[in-house]
């Protein structure tokens, strides 16, 4: 479960989360969906422990992460994959997806045994392994960003905008790999983030809405 308890945050001194609330049951699908710039990448960032907290707590299947630094809360079995995608241009698709594993100090058998398992599940990526990611479209980029969640997300991911600028086409295959996880591993929460809610309501169960920092449920 993760647990956010009114959380505030500031950047370069402005208010951008008020006393956010928020909870994630185990195997949830759940939703923030808010306009640009209402505070979904912040939201998920002070999750990660990568956005400073003013106020509030932030916890992960009931342990308080306020000591557990940002490279540590991986290890607590959640996959995050950012707006950017942020993948290692020079690197291997399947370089790009072992590292989170490789980081966090797992066998090299058991990195092969999870890149095995979600390639699985996401057939897309196998065809792109030996690629390099610089040579990557963006739709494919976002794919392979959600398979290395996947590596080290077992209890949840949690994906930032994932169809943003993707075209319908892309975005509805994006869509139906979620629901192929839903499915393959009910055990496993996500936390997604949109602007709009219409492409993922075959998904979700929970929505909260974001405006202007504030949070409530839909
Ligand atoms: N590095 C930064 N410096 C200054 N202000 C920032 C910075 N990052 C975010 N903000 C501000 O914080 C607010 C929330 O930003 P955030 O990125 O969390 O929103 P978002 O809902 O994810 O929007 P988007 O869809 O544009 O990514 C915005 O008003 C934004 O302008």
């Amino acid at each position: 479960m993760l647990q956010l308890e009114g959380i505030c945050a500031e950047i370069g001194g402005a208010r951008v989360l008020r006393h956010v609330s928020l909870t994630v049951p185990p195997g949830g699908r759940v939703a923030l969906i808010g306009r640009n710039g209402a505070g979904k990448t912040t939201t998920l960032r002070a999750l990660m422990g990568l956005a400073p907290l003013r106020e509030g707590k932030v916890s992960i299947d009931g342990r308080d992460c306020g000591a557990v630094p940002a490279h540590r809360r991986c290890a607590l079995g959640v996959g995050y994959a950012p707006e950017e995608r942020n993948l290692f241009g020079s690197f291997t698709v399947r370089d790009n997806m072992l590292l989170p594993a490789q980081v966090l100090g797992l066998s090299g058998r058991e990195c092969q045994r999870r890149l095995e398992a979600a390639l699985e599940l996401l057939p897309e990526l196998r065809d792109l392994a030996g690629r390099k990611a610089a040579g990557l479209s963006g739709g494919q980029g976002k794919m392979v960003a959600l398979g290395r969640a996947l590596m080290v997300g077992t209890r949840a991911i949690i994906l930032d905008e994932p169809l943003q600028g993707l075209a319908p086409a892309l975005a509805l295959r994006y869509v139906d790999a979620l629901k192929r996880l839903r499915s393959a591993l009910p055990d496993v929460a996500i936390l997604v983030t949109e602007s709009s809610p219409n492409l993922l309501k075959s998904l979700i169960e929970t929505t909260f809405i974001i405006e202007r920092g504030e949070v409530t449920q839909a």
